[in-house]
């Protein structure tokens, strides 16, 4: 299905993943083929050990295929320079994580601010976005509240806040809603929904959470290191 104005982001070609353990090579990856398109909410499932978060890490850059080619935009990952990755890493991607890395010291506006600060934004433009943000993620009310104030699943969605903020084209996202119950689960679920769709981003998150499947628009079947069909 093509959804008008997608654009595919990110293309995985026969990527393999080795990791040497003792003298053992242990493959986790073996042969992946997938896509990520904007404006689509796209989800890796499967059991622990899988091979999700290895794949995440290959998706974002943050890690190099042992075979294979991850294509950003029709560009290959693995030929690009540390220098030019961690500046595509920091201007096109954003990245959310089981613990929610937000600062204690400062309030939920100030933790999404932060990220445009590092992002390089013009000052004049914060208030504007980090309102939008915070909207988007329905935390207008808990702007000025600290970390320790707010609940496991307010703390993920000012994360999320943080990490959408300076516009990235992508959002990676590894088990995002591990640590919440399954309200704030679906709280999260429906702010990935609305920033697909008003920001026009992809977003690619694991989850082994089987009630959370149904609302993406795509689902990838991981199976021991294989996408296996739905
Ligand atoms: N750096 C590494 N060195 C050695 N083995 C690794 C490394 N990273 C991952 N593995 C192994 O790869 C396999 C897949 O791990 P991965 O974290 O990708 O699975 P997952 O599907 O994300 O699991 P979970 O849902 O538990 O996070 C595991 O057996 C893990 O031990």
């Amino acid at each position: 299905m093509t959804i008008v104005g997608s654009e595919t982001l990110l293309e995985v070609r026969g990527v393999r993943k080795s990791f040497r353990s003792g003298n053992r090579q242990l493959e986790v990856l073996k042969g992946i083929e997938m896509s990520v398109e904007s404006r689509r909410l796209t989800m890796l499932r499967g059991r622990s050990g899988s091979g999700k978060t290895t794949l995440l890490n290959l998706l974002g850059g943050l890690d190099r295929p042992t075979e294979g080619e991850v294509l950003f935009r029709g560009l290959p990952l693995q030929q690009w320079s540390d220098k030019r990755l961690t500046v595509v890493r920091r201007k096109e991607i954003g990245f959310i994580f089981q613990s929610f890395a937000l600062l204690p010291l400062l309030t939920a506006r100030e933790n999404v601010e932060l990220s445009l600060r590092m992002a390089g934004i013009p000052r004049a433009e914060w208030k504007k976005r980090v309102d939008r943000c915070l909207e988007l993620v329905g935390l207008t009310k808990r702007a000025f509240h600290r970390p320790s104030e707010l609940s496991g699943g307010e703390q993920q969605r000012v994360a999320i806040a943080k990490a959408i903020a300076h516009r990235p084209r992508l959002l990676l996202a590894d088990e995002p809603t591990a640590e919440l119950d399954t309200l704030m689960a679906a709280r999260i679920i429906e702010a990935f929904r609305e920033i697909v769709e008003e920001e026009r981003i992809a977003i690619c998150m694991t989850t082994h959470d089987s009630t959370l499947w149904g609302a993406a628009d795509v689902v990838y079947q991981m199976v021991d290191g294989r996408i296996v069909p739905d």
